[in-house]
């Protein structure tokens, strides 16, 4: 369950949300400005609100008036952004091991073995990053998310620097993680296409407010 009461002013924009997720998969849906990855960012902790309280699976990791403001690493969220954002000095491989390093084993909830299996990425663990199409770096970049044990999963726009036809080569994989995983996931798009394959359970935000 993941609990937000945010405020938070910019020069033109003004976040003001009140919500509860309490299933396994959400959508936030809305256009361009409406405030979706600054809700994400509010949520992982790489924006702090003015005021409010964000809590995580009982935890609280913002409190404005208790003075709680968890950084990002302590709040074990996993993010995945439109650019997959792999280390380039590292093959897939090491890449999908690195959040490993920083696990302790009895935490560690995935073998790296299941989420090569799960996303279909074996034939790549020994290539460069340099050596991946857009879509074959999302999937590693969602395995290194996942393997990094994010007690919360949070999407942003995954799919929107991929053409067409990539898209739909990556939803499966999504849809894959959604139904299979047992971690809570949020996923932004501005894409009802996309987000009607992955969940009917969807958070409409305009304006930087949530909108019934
Ligand atoms: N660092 C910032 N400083 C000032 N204003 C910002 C900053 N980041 C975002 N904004 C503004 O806040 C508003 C909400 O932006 P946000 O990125 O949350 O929208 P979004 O719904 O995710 O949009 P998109 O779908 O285009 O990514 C926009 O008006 C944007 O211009």
């Amino acid at each position: 369950m993941i609990e937000v009461n945010a405020k938070l002013k910019r020069q033109d924009f003004e976040l003001d949300v009140s919500l509860a997720l309490d299933q396994h998969v959400t959508a936030i849906f809305g256009p361009s400005g409406s405030g979706k990855s600054t809700l994400l960012n509010v949520i992982a902790g790489i924006s702090k609100p003015d005021r409010g309280r964000v809590v995580v699976n009982g935890e609280t990791v913002f409190d404005h008036e208790k003075r709680i403001n968890k950084p990002i690493h302590q709040r074990r969220i996993g993010l995945v952004f439109q650019d997959a954002r792999l280390f380039p000095h590292l093959n897939v491989e090491h890449n999908l091991r690195y959040p490993l390093k920083f696990i302790p084993a009895h935490e560690q909830q995935f073998h790296l073995r299941d989420i090569v299996n799960l996303l279909e990425i074996e034939p790549l663990l020994k290539r460069t990053t340099h050596q991946l199409s857009g879509g074959e770096k999302q999937r590693v970049a969602l395995g290194r998310t996942l393997l990094s044990s994010p007690r919360l999963l949070m999407l942003d726009e995954p799919l929107a620097s991929l053409d067409e036809s990539l898209k739909s080569q990556i939803l499966p994989f999504l849809k894959k993680v959604a139904d299979e995983i047992n971690i809570p996931m949020i996923y932004i798009s501005h894409s009802k296409d996309e987000i009607m394959q992955i969940t009917n359970n969807v958070v409409y935000i305009n304006a930087g407010k949530i909108v019934d």
